[in-house]
């Protein structure tokens, strides 16, 4: 555990009526206490995950299109608007670590491929560009990073087939148990979200707040439809 607490400082908010603050769970939010080593944002579209996420990783120092403080190539990156608003208490503090969103990760990749000096030796001795997207992915984690670190990242899953979902929980358990990493990631997947000993952060209500597994909707809604598919398909798809 390295990141402990998130506070915003809401005394320098000049327009609670703009962009991020208009978001009902950034609007709302004065301090987040992070305990454990695996933290999930979780909560609707649009709920303010990835702002929040993006607004960390900006304050981190991180590149916001994705990656660490020393990856600052200027493909897609997002101003974070929040990151200037946000307090972050450290113990202890750590500067090592990586932002990742799923849809910009093809950019990162070029970005690391054009500044590789050892014949991709980091990925497991392939381009990245050459293995899939959920390949290349898992490569990153399993090759290139380790331990005292904070990984930001939204929406893996999206890179992962069940399976993969699956070695990638095995991945977190060994680098938090092993590595001493840190990770915060916002997702929809009821397979990651399944992780023991995370804390699931809700974005859904008026505050930001945490919640059971079996509370999620992305559990409940996946767990009724596998339970009783025919009978759910009918319910919505039928008039
Ligand atoms: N740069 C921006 N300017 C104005 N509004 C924005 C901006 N970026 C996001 N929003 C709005 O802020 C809200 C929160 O967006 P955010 O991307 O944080 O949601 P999310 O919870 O990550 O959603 P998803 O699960 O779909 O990724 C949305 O209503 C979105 O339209």
């Amino acid at each position: 555990m390295f990141l402990n607490r998130i506070s915003l400082m809401k005394q320098d908010v000049e327009d609670f009526g703009e962009y991020p603050f208009t978001v009902p769970s950034i609007n709302s939010l004065e301090q987040l206490d992070l305990s454990n080593a695996v933290t999930f944002f979780v909560g609707e579209n649009g709920s303010g995950k990835s702002t929040l996420l993006e607004g960390i990783a900006d304050k981190c120092g991180f590149n916001t299109a994705g990656g660490g403080r020393n990856n600052m190539y200027r493909v897609h990156a997002s101003e974070s608007v929040l990151g200037d608003y946000l307090r972050l208490s450290w113990m202890p503090k750590v500067t090592n670590g990586f932002f990742m969103r799923a849809e910009s990760f093809y950019h990162f990749a070029t970005h690391l491929e054009d500044v590789d000096e050892d014949g991709f030796q980091s990925y497991g001795g392939r381009s990245l560009h050459k293995q899939s997207h959920g390949e290349s992915f898992l490569s990153l984690f399993l090759n290139r990073f380790n331990g005292r670190a904070l990984y930001l990242l939204d929406e893996p899953e999206a890179a992962l087939s069940p399976q993969r979902q699956l070695t990638f929980l095995r991945i977190l358990k060994d680098m938090t148990a092993e590595e001493d990493c840190q990770f915060i990631i916002a997702t929809h997947s009821p397979i990651l979200l399944g992780y023991p000993d995370a804390k699931i952060l809700s974005f859904d209500g008026d505050f930001i707040e945490e919640i059971d597994y079996e509370e999620t909707d992305h559990y409940r809604i996946t767990k009724y439809f596998l339970d009783h598919r025919e009978k759910f398909l009918k319910e919505i798809l039928e008039d």
